[in-house]
């Protein structure tokens, strides 16, 4: 049997920032794959390159960051050769990202239902009323009860936790099949941390999702992710499968970080 492609390869990503004279290579070198119903983390500390990481991929690096070299192929989408409006299409069909902070991801000034159902009129063209009942299916499929009650509410008046299975509701209807997810419980409650994280691992099997998860937290990484790659200073310094890289960790900096748990 031919081994699955991944549904997200990088080679050899280099992103960089230039301020005045000075240049930082914030991601240095990097190669990562994520396959179809794969949870990849993507761990180290702080400044150490993950979220830029991230960023190229879904191509929001700003100036003065600029992706210099390296290819990201998401699917048959080569995505360093894609027009800002293409990577803006896919980012709406074939790729989706959750936030640490899920309430400013949100827009303050609309209805949670109404942000569902925008989404939705994005990729089907169905009516208001037929788009209304998907967004509550999707709303009880991300774990959100009571659908009618929360349609009408605005971000500011449900918890942060609601506004991430929110969030990962809004990535689903997208129909995205790769989820990018970066430090998504950082900011929430330990129980609500544990709850979210199981939404994770249950929509990658209910949705064929492959989800690329940030983390500084090697908590939540033995818990949830297959494989793993360890990033210091813009470059990936150790990789391998959970249970491997927690049992045997070689690279000095795999296991400060395994040290400071
Ligand atoms: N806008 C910017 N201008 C200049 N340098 C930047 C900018 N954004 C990021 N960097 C550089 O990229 C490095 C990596 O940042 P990044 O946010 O990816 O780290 P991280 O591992 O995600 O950390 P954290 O967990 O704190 O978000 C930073 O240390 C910084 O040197």
């Amino acid at each position: 049997m031919m081994a699955e492609s991944p549904l997200l390869k990088v080679s050899h990503l280099r992103t960089c920032f230039h301020t005045g004279s000075y240049k930082v290579t914030a991601v240095d070198d990097v190669s990562i794959e994520v396959k179809s119903r794969q949870i990849v983390a993507l761990v180290g500390e702080s400044g150490s390159g993950k979220s830029v990481t991230a960023m190229s991929i879904l191509g929001l690096v700003d100036s003065p960051g600029i992706v210099e070299s390296g290819e990201i192929w998401l699917k048959g989408n080569n995505l360093r050769e894609c027009s800002s409006r293409q990577l803006q299409k896919l980012r709406g069909t074939e790729m989706a990202v959750i936030f640490q902070d899920p309430m400013n991801a949100l827009n303050p000034v609309l209805t949670i239902g109404r942000q569902i159902m925008e989404t939705i009129k994005l990729h089907k063209r169905i009516s208001g009323k037929e788009a209304k009942l998907l967004a509550m299916r999707q709303m009880e499929q991300a774990g959100l009860s009571e659908p009618k009650l929360l349609f009408n509410k605005y971000p500011f008046q449900i918890s942060g936790g609601m506004c991430q299975r929110v969030m990962i509701a809004i990535a689903l209807v997208s129909g995205a099949q790769l989820l990018i997810a970066d430090e998504p419980t950082t900011a929430l409650d330990v129980t609500i941390q544990a709850q979210i994280l199981k939404e994770l691992d249950r929509i990658r099997w209910t949705n064929n999702v492959g989800i690329l998860l940030i983390t500084h937290d090697l908590g939540v990484v033995a818990e949830l992710a297959d494989y793993v790659y360890v990033m210091k200073s813009g470059k990936i310094v150790e990789s391998g499968n959970v249970f491997e890289l927690f049992s045997n960790p070689v690279h000095p900096y795999t296991k400060y970080l395994m040290e400071c748990r």
